[in-house]
């Protein structure tokens, strides 16, 4: 049975983990899907392509506040699908030409199949061409085999097509009419996308609110501003599904009892699963947790020694940069062992690239009333700052959670234009223990730029 030094399982934020200090080591991947994962492939880069691209698309249809009348007059969906993935793609083949052709990879071996445990650092691979299966073990090993969508059991759904974000970004033509079920990451954004390209969108949500895990305030103005632009049916779930001539054909339980929806194209967007039951972690003696991720500390290394694992595969919060941060410490702890770093898991920050964007890290107002923390809470609109005038927003705004007396930041969430950017200096903030008082008053802030709204935020805190 072929022995390496080290097995790598999955080449999304796990091929960054090979610098050229692994050189003088055997290094076997496996992948059974495309090179470069999740982000690359199907999440965060195309999303946000295709994000940016539904921005410039929506502009018209706000402008004429600002006394600019604009029309939208075509959204050429073939061009603009294949300029993202005509960018994408080639990337994708030439990480994997890289590991497989170049002189510096000479050491690494590339498996294109589904890898399993048989055993404690132990592996057999199904190769995605049919090929017989080949067993390998490996005194370390990497795993980074991410996640997948979650698919529900919705009756009928088996004899219909649907889609997930996996499938929809490569649709051949756009739809009349798309109906997203979910009210989450996947679920506002891609509603953001498609409506903004001229779909007609209805979201149906299982409980009463989009964005359900964000600071409450935050997902009721996002609920609110949703409702304006596409078909919410909050409360609602989707009973039953069937093909109807072209058309799908959804029976729908909500608050005005059992009604029915027909639509172009379904888009399930409820969660994503780990990748743990198709590589068999108990076999290989890995513990997981109740949600299926791999168990691991803090240094990222699983229940077997020698066994380590990075990102969605055992991350609760199934982020890139999340992963990639993890990716390094693995890769340090690996090269470095008698020296080892752990992971910083204390203030990780996300973002939602809808519209509007959302942008939040450390507590809500609720959790941190539900610790018993005496808090100070400011509210800062984006209506109140110059930029905000200049953009006649109405309906943006940053909130701050702060440990009163103490000058500590607990938590920022903002709701508006650009809240992913303007978020950063909190989350600095936070990390390096910086007092609210010191940031607010310590630095100059450019006016009359839209961080003003986070200087102003951070002078109404207590
Ligand atoms: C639509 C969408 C948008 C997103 N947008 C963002 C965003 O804006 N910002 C953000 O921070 N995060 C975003 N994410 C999340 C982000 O993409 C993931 O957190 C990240 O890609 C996880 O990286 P990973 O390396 O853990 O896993 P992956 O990139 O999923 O890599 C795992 C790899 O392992 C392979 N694999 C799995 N099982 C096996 C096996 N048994 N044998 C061999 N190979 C295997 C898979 O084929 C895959 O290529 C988004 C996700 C989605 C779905
Ligand atoms: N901007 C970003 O960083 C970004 C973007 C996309 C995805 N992601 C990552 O990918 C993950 C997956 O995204 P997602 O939107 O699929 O998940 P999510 O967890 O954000 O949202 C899932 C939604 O589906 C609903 N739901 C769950 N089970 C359901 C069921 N059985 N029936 C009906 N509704 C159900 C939930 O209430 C929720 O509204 C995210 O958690 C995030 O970590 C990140």
């Amino acid at each position: 049975m072929p022995h390496v030094d080290l097995l790598l399982i999955g080449t999304g934020s796990g091929n960054s983990i090979l610098s050229e200090e692994f050189r003088d080591r055997s290094v076997a991947i496996v992948e059974r899907g495309v090179f470069g994962g999740t982000c690359l492939n199907v999440g965060c880069i195309p999303t946000k392509m295709f994000v940016h691209t539904a921005d410039v698309a929506a502009t018209p249809a706000s402008s004429s506040r600002l006394g600019v009348d604009e029309t939208l007059d075509q959204v050429r969906w073939p061009h603009i699908r294949d300029r993202i993935f005509g960018r994408i793609d080639p990337i994708a083949s030439g990480g994997r030409d890289y590991r497989t052709t170049h002189p510096d990879n000479a050491h690494v071996t590339l498996y294109e199949g589904t890898a399993r445990f048989t055993a404690e650092r132990q592996v057999q691979i199904e190769p995605n061409d049919g090929g017989p299966s080949l067993s390998l073990t490996a005194d370390q090993v990497v795993v980074a085999a991410g996640g997948r969508p979650y698919i529900p059991n919705i009756p009928g759904l088996a004899d219909v097509p649907f889609h997930t974000s996996d499938t929809i970004m490569r649709l051949e033509e756009l739809p009349r009419h798309l109906t997203v079920v979910g009210g989450g990451y996947v679920a506002t954004e891609l509603a953001h996308v498609f409506s903004s390209l001229g779909v007609a969108v209805t979201v149906i949500n299982r409980s009463g609110a989009l964005l359900r895990a964000e600071d409450e305030e935050v997902s009721a103005r996002f609920t609110e501003l949703a409702d304006l632009k596409w078909d919410v049916r909050l409360n609602t779930t989707v009973r039953r599904v069937d093909q109807h001539g072209s058309a799908l054909r959804l029976e729908l339980a909500g608050p005005e009892g059992e009604t029915t929806l027909e639509t172009g194209e379904l888009l399930l967007a409820v969660g994503r699963v780990p990748n743990t039951d198709l590589l068999d972690a108990p076999a290989g003696g890995l513990a997981m947790n109740p949600a299926g991720l791999l168990v691991v500390d803090e240094y990222q290394r699983t229940t077997v020694d020698g066994v380590w694992a990075l990102g969605d595969i055992c991350s609760p919060w199934a982020l890139k940069h999340v992963a990639n941060h993890e990716a390094r410490i693995v890769q340090h702890n690996v090269l470095h062992p008698e020296s080892p770093q752990a992971a910083d898991h204390r203030y990780v920050p996300h973002a939602v690239f809808s519209s509007p964007q959302v942008a939040s890290v450390g507590m809500t107002e609720k959790h941190a009333l539900a610790q018993g923390i005496e808090i100070s809470v400011a509210r800062q609109a984006y209506a109140d700052i110059a930029y905000g005038w200049a953009m006649e927003d109405t309906t943006g705004f940053a909130k701050l959670v702060a440990e009163k007396g103490t000058g500590r930041l607990l938590g920022a969430h903002i709701i508006g234009p650009q809240a992913p950017t303007l978020i950063q200096p909190l989350i600095q903030a936070m990390s390096f223990e910086q007092d609210v008082r010191e940031i607010a008053r310590g630095q100059y802030w450019i006016h009359p730029a839209m961080p003003e709204l986070v200087e102003n935020a951070l002078l109404q805190l207590d």
